[in-house]
């Protein structure tokens, strides 16, 4: 039924509120958009609103209101947040797109491009694409993770006060130990800056939707419509049974089975891509999820075409061309077969890639951990979900969360995409069948939980708090706290636990320096209202004994540099300890102690490890500024983990190839990106905070930083430092007796085009000052080399995009599953 259009009166008619009740759906042509927007979205084949859809614009979507859409997977939550962002920008608005991972934050730039027909530009600040931070600003719609928006805020970008409309993508995420405090944060800040903001939270379906709501002051928006049937069901024996939740429709299916083994995942895969779907896996570990990609290999290849498997022999040696690690190696024999892994151990490159080739319909079946199991839009007919159970460190195996099965599920049956869904989770046992059903498809998900409350996650928060001007005084702090979602849930008792963690942070800050009490001096809280949070912004509880507290300069530097304070502390202690017992620090020093912040991930200790790494550490110790006594047993295992990572980062910037330092050290091309760039980015800090207090290692650290990003060696430093030069070409240039920027000649221009291609070449002798335009340039001659050459461009360019307004290597924030 089509809502009745009335002059001043939304076509979908309050009063009657038929959304609320009824399956409706308001046609685009209703909408309160301007005309454009509507043939916008008509002419791309969309031309009403899914019923939760309308059910979101019911509940004052387009009228500014706060709303937190909780829908199923694939039920158009972008498409909500889109019309949201257009109406704002029609009346000059700006907007803010929150996502929490860089991978979601290329999907929605890409798709948010296209408004550029509709006059409106768009932008991504995730720290790894091209569009610099400086112009950021200049887009009307920005793409970024939390952190990063954690970050701006920091640094007091000036644009972000005038966002109108924010979206917070994936918004259940509040409930991760990981990014939840952050995001929590951002929330509570942007509100704090610009009180009329219109927040659009979209999030999968959870328990406490209401309570979120709520804190936000939003509507609340549930429904459990979906586009396409989701048949969810298990596998046992050689059936699938499934059902579609709600309408109860049902589907049952003999599974042939098939393969060397007659494994059931590869049976099911098989099952679907036979019939012209395309199917995602999901494994409990990286090991497992190449192991099933390996095996299903034969059985898929069996049903591609001659033209397709020519098309993926293509793939697959893109794979090869810019790699030559193992894993790279077995990715493109797995690829030759229409088959891919997917996890973080692979390089960005890698993912997208597969990603893309999955979505084109070239690779035919993923295996994947949950790295892809949020928030893309993939065409996968049926999910599998091959592995219930995931290992953690402190509790063994465990049993996935609710949550986690919904978002996998969720990745089946993609509107236009595939007719229908499926997602299978395989019982090996009978009694399993019904405790699965139970477990994961007929149970809600778990409820979202702060994680807020714990003292790591507020020590940063904190110093940032009152660095930026959100709080003057202890009281102000507890009242900025009293803001977030952790005190909104927890009540009455969150503020004597958040009154206990914020003075046991402010001792650590005091104490650290970052930051001091100015006792008697209430006064100067009015004197002090930051440019950016102005005094009115603020919920004043000001009283006789409440004293400023007043950020130093070393904690507004920690502050912008988004360390954590305790990693800062840890830095200027041990310098401080190293410099009063006369040592010589050298790079291994300094890995070592970047590799003791909290900041730095670590590598876990094996079996076969202590051996070497004690070694290590004895043939090394004049090196270590700080050496745990053995007779403290998990000290020393931790300072082992710090070690064994410090020799990685040693491989990496002693130019041992990836391939080498994979094996040694058992992971991924990503991870080693991963390792480096965060100790690449600790590395800045630590030189901008000893530069601060004019130590003499600023220097160390800085060219340490250099070397980490690249992974190169002293020697090739000068050469670094030329725009467009990575290590492989720093390394020929050098080889052929170029030592630095001094020893290029204008005379030397073909050598030097042999060496690194001519685009790079031009490149290299315009910034150092030697004109090219009277040179003859060679055209590239064979597709092998530009794809070398283009592979490291790519390094070069997406190192030069990680720094910042200010010129600062933002972190990195994936994850490592
Ligand atoms: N009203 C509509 N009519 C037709 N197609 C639509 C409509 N709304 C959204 N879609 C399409 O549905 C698909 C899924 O939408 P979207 O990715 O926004 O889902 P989602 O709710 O964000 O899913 P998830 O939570 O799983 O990421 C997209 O291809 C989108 O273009």
């Amino acid at each position: 039924m089509a809502a009745k259009k009335s002059k001043g009166v939304p076509a979908w008619d309050k009063e009657n509120d038929p959304a609320k009740t009824e399956d409706i759906r308001i046609p685009i042509e209703n909408l309160p958009v301007s005309d454009r927007v509507k043939s916008f979205y008509t002419n791309s084949g969309i031309s009403e609103l899914y019923p939760p859809q309308s059910k979101a614009v019911s509940a004052g979507l387009l009228e500014g209101k706060n709303v937190l859409i909780s829908i199923p997977t694939a039920s158009g939550k972008t498409l909500l947040a889109e019309l949201a962002m257009l109406q704002s920008l029609e009346q000059n608005g700006k907007c803010l797109y929150v996502v929490p991972l860089r991978a979601l934050a290329s999907e929605k730039f890409r798709r948010f491009s296209e408004f550029k027909e509709l006059g409106f530009r768009s932008g991504i600040s995730t720290g790894d694409l091209d569009e610099r931070d400086e112009n950021i600003g200049t887009n009307d719609i920005i793409v970024a993770t939390s952190e990063k928006v954690d970050s701006l805020i920091r640094n007091e970008t000036h644009w972000l006060s005038q966002i109108s409309v924010v979206v917070l993508d994936e918004v259940h995420l509040l409930d991760s130990k990981d990014r939840g405090p952050t995001l929590e944060i951002v929330i509570t800040k942007l509100r704090k800056l610009n009180p009329k903001i219109q927040i659009i939270a979209l999030s999968a379906t959870i328990q406490n939707s209401k309570e979120v709501a709520d804190w936000m002051n939003a509507e609340c928006v549930v429904s459990d419509w979906r586009p396409t049937k989701l048949y969810e069901g298990v596998y046992f024996d050689g059936v699938f049974e499934g059902e579609v939740l709600h309408t109860k429709d049902k589907v049952v299916k003999e599974i042939e089975l098939v393969g060397k083994g007659k494994e059931a995942g590869i049976s099911l895969a098989a099952d679907t891509i036979r019939d012209g779907g395309q199917c995602l896996v999901f494994t409990n570990s990286r090991k497992n999820a190449a192991g099933f990609a390996k095996k299903a290999g034969p059985v898929i290849q069996s049903y591609l075409t001659a033209a397709e498997q020519e098309e993926l022999s293509m793939l697959a040696a893109e794979i090869t061309d810019r790699s030559d690690t193992d894993a790279a190696k077995t990715l493109a024999f797995c690829i030759r077969m229409g088959v891919a892994f997917h996890h973080a151990g692979l390089s960005s490159d890698q993912r997208e890639l597969v990603e893309r080739s999955f979505s084109a319909g070239k690779i035919k079946l993923i295996a994947s951990t949950p790295t892809l199991a949020a928030g893309l839009n993939l065409p996968a007919r049926r999910v599998i979900i091959a592995a219930w159970r995931r290992y953690d460190s402190n509790e063994g195996m465990q049993m996935i969360p609710v949550m986690e099965y919904k978002q996998m599920a969720g990745r089946a049956g993609r509107p236009h995409l595939d007719p229908f869904g499926e997602s299978v989770l395989i019982a090996a046992k009978e009694e399993d069948i019904d405790r699965l059903k139970e477990m994961y498809i007929e149970a809600d998900p778990e409820s979202v939980e702060s994680k807020l409350g714990a003292e790591n996650a507020l020590r940063t928060h904190i110093l940032s708090t009152v660095s930026n001007g959100f709080a003057y005084t202890r009281n102000q702090l507890l009242d900025f706290f009293k803001g977030t979602f952790f005190a909104y849930q927890r009540g009455l008792l969150s503020t004597i636990a958040l009154k206990t963690i914020i003075d046991t942070c402010l001792d650590f800050l005091i104490d650290a320096n970052m930051c001091h009490e100015d006792k008697g001096k209430s006064d100067a809280i009015e004197e002090k209202t930051s440019p950016f949070v102005t005094a009115d912004k603020i919920n004043s509880t000001k009283e006789a004994d409440d004293c400023p507290l007043i950020p130093t300069k070393l904690g507004s530097l920690v502050s912008k540099l988004y360390l954590d304070p305790l990693s800062a502390s840890v830095i200027l202690d041990q310098i401080q300890k190293a410099e009063k017992n006369g040592m010589t620090l050298t790079e291994i020093s300094l890995l070592h102690l970047i590799c003791m912040t909290t900041d730095m991930k670590l590598l876990y200790m094996k079996t076969g490890d202590y051996q070497w790494v004690t070694e290590f550490a004895t043939d090394n110790c004049e090196h270590i500024i700080s050496m745990p006594p053995t007779t403290k047993p998990a000290d020393f295992e931790w300072f082992l983990g710090e070690l064994k990572t410090s020799v990685l980062l040693y491989r990496w910037i002693s130019e041992i190839p990836e391939n080498e330092i994979s094996k040694e050290f058992d992971v991924g091309e990503g991870d080693i990106r991963q390792f480096s760039e965060t100790a690449a980015w600790i590395a800045n800090a630590g030189a901008r905070l000893l530069k601060m207090n004019g130590s003499p290692y600023a220097g160390l650290f800085s060219d340490l930083e250099i070397r980490l990003q690249y992974g190169a060696s002293i020697q090739l430093l000068p050469l670094l430092k030329i725009r467009g030069i990575g290590r492989v070409r720093a390394r020929r240039l050098y080889n052929a007796g170029f030592r630095s920027k001094e020893a290029f000649q204008p005379a030397d221009f073909s050598t030097v085009v042999d060496l690194i291609g001519p685009k790079i070449a031009v490149q290299l002798f315009n910034e150092i000052g030697i004109d090219t335009s009277g040179y003859a340039v060679p055209e590239k001659k064979k597709a092998a080399r530009r794809t070398k050459e283009e592979n490291e461009t790519n390094i070069v360019r997406e190192i030069d995009s990680e720094k910042t307004v200010s010129g600062k290597i933002q972190k990195r924030f994936d994850d490592f599953m």
